[in-house]
């Protein structure tokens, strides 16, 4: 497998915060790479650094090819633009040089895919922060990047979006295109991550695979416990209000899921069972 990215010992402060102490990572191709870690552990300022948009204090990225498209969505996707969803890829895919018949092609399955295409031609600034995100998304895979930097990306994606778009980071793998992102919440990408690194007192540490978690916590509105307390892969049913809480083995989620659907139930997330550390001082 071909070596893309190279980051090596790097290191940044923001004023006497050592955030990054010394951190190397190769990135080869086609992988998804999660970066995790507590509030405030520097993720974000790794992808920025990863991405080319900030320079570390030492250390050196190097990109193996000048050439290489990168893909970058923000924690904060900006949310006053003017554009339309339509006109705004449609400008991105220009500045990248997408022929336009592939791009007319890519924005309306984009859209459709992401369910946008009933919003758009409403400018950015009405929509919600959920599809201003998936805005964020779909311009940073409109071009078919070789590295995609994705800070967050589910933050306010509802659960089929979130679907979908793990699929598509599928998609983009088998083309070539690495991932490189980060997550809070345990989430729908865990089955299709390669590597998962952790960042803690400035240092990157990956994750053996026996350290993985297994258990998920399906969060599930409107069936009872009745039509779930047979299910043989159900460890734990809490109530919670109006909503169950199910817990399962990582390997049994997708079934679940698949039987929660089929009963016209809606999952409201799906999440780890967790130990979140947090950083900030
Ligand atoms: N431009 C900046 N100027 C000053 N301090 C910064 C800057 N960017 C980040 N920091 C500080 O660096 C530390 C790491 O921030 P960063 O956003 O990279 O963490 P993170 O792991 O992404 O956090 P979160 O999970 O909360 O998004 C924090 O203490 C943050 O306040």
């Amino acid at each position: 497998m071909n070596q893309l990215v190279a980051l090596k010992d790097i290191k940044k402060t923001y004023g006497k915060k050592n955030v990054l102490r010394d951190v190397s990572l190769h990135v080869k191709e086609k992988q998804i790479i999660a970066l995790l870690g507590g509030n405030g552990s520097g993720k974000s300022t790794f992808l920025r650094i990863a991405a080319g948009i900030e320079r570390p204090d030492a250390g050196q990225v190097i990109y193996v090819d000048k050439n290489i498209r990168i893909g970058y969505v923000p924690e904060r996707f900006p949310k006053y633009l003017r554009f339309t969803p339509e006109e705004y890829l449609h400008y991105i895919g220009k500045i990248n040089g997408i022929p336009e018949a592939v791009l007319k092609q890519r924005m309306a399955s984009l859209l459709h895919r992401f369910q946008l295409h009933t919003w758009r031609d409403r400018r950015i600034n009405t929509l919600s922060k959920g599809n201003i995100q998936k805005v964020g998304i779909m311009q940073a895979i409109l071009q078919q990047p070789d590295v995609l930097i994705l800070d967050e990306p589910l933050s306010g994606l509802d659960f089929p979006a979130q679907q979908e778009f793990v699929s598509i980071l599928s998609e983009l793998k088998e083309q070539g295109t690495t991932t490189l992102l980060t997550y809070h919440e345990a989430s729908s990408f865990e089955n299709v991550v390669d590597h998962t690194y952790y960042i803690k007192d400035g240092h990157l540490q990956e994750e053996q695979a026996s350290e993985k978690e297994v258990i998920k916590q399906i969060e599930v509105k409107g069936i009872n416990v009745t039509d779930v307390q047979e299910w043989k892969e159900i460890l734990d049913i809490v109530q919670r209000e109006d909503n169950l809480l199910l817990s399962v083995r990582s390997e049994n989620s997708n079934q679940i899921l698949t039987k929660i659907l089929a009963l016209q139930g809606s999952v409201e997330s799906v999440g780890n069972i967790d130990l979140k550390r947090d950083e900030e001082q």
